[in-house]
């Protein structure tokens, strides 16, 4: 009854839009192991985007870092706590580019539907999720028939494009916060004392010169409608052994030590010398506790 009344004096019941930002942060800080980073960001971002009753831009958050460090899983997180059939919710709306958009000559092709298909979706629901995977696959200048829906520019549509949140995800720009994140260790700094303002302008100039970034001299960086670029730091071996554990407790075999113990010793780190980072992140985790067990 309660949730009907609400419902009826509050727009925020739209197309099954239940967000609850103390889950979202209680899941994000509980579950996403040394990324403060990405926890940071993403609970500040969401809850100030969504405690603005008229936005006047789309929240876009475009994620970067190696592969297996939690980008999907703190994308998969959004989609949970937004909405009440969370990451199965119609609103959800995911893009694989070598599946959506196989084929890098047909890119005129697909920026029509692109567009067709992200306005269809708005006009449908305004709080809408749009998640971008595997950016670096995605043919050059295809996202920028995006832009007019990313900015705050008065072109109106039929619809309120503002209250959607676009997530976009790559592995480009890994190089530059790894390295900043090399060089803290070896400096002895703790991974927190890296700040967000040390990347935003490295990861945007990476790929923006990157012609395989999927925002290769895009307009969108040019312009700046990204709202933030999110880094995921490589893993280290303590964060490795915390996948596992969580893993193994899910499977109901938490007192397993000796099995953290050799998966974590199990995985490549580099560089050769200080074994720092797990070259997969927590990736490999369910694979070699399938085998350890
Ligand atoms: N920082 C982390 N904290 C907790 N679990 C993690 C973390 N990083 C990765 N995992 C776990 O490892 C697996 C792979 O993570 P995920 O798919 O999020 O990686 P990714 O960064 O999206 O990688 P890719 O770029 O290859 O898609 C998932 O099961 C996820 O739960």
């Amino acid at each position: 009854v309660f949730q009907t009344v609400y419902c009826t004096i509050s727009d925020s019941c739209a197309c099954d839009f239940r967000p609850s930002i103390r889950d979202l942060e209680w899941d994000l800080y509980k579950n996403v192991y040394g990324q403060h980073l990405a926890q940071e960001i993403v609970a500040e971002e969401v809850a100030s985007f969504l405690q603005n009753k008229s936005p006047d831009r789309p929240l876009v958050l475009s994620f970067h870092g190696s592969s297996g460090t939690g980008k999907t899983l703190v994308s998969s997180m959004l989609g949970n706590h937004l909405y009440g059939s969370a990451m199965s919710s119609p609103y959800v709306h995911q893009f694989v580019p070598t599946l959506h958009f196989p084929s890098p000559h047909m890119v005129k092709q697909y920026r029509e539907e692109l567009k067709n298909w992200v306005q269809g979706n708005l006009t449908e629901c305004a709080r809408s999720v749009f998640i971008f995977d595997e950016m670096e696959k995605m043919p050059s200048g295809l996202i920028d028939v995006l832009e007019p829906f990313l900015g705050p520019s008065h072109i109106v549509f039929r619809t309120n494009y503002r209250k959607a949140i676009y997530i976009f995800i790559s592995t480009t720009g890994e190089e530059v916060i790894n390295k900043l994140a090399m060089e803290s260790r070896q400096a002895g700094r703790d991974r927190e004392e890296i700040r967000l303002a040390d990347l935003q302008e490295a990861i945007a100039q990476t790929i923006y010169n990157n012609n395989t970034s999927g925002f290769f001299q895009s307009s969108i960086i040019q312009k700046d409608l990204i709202t933030r670029f999110v880094p995921f730091l490589p893993l280290s071996r303590r964060h490795v052994e915390r996948c596992v554990r969580s893993q193994l407790c899910q499977r109901g075999s938490c007192g397993r030590s000796d099995v953290v113990e050799a998966v974590g010793g199990d995985m490549v780190y580099t560089p050769v010398q200080g074994q720092y980072f797990s070259t997969t992140g927590c990736k490999a985790v369910p694979a070699k506790i399938n085998f350890f067990l």
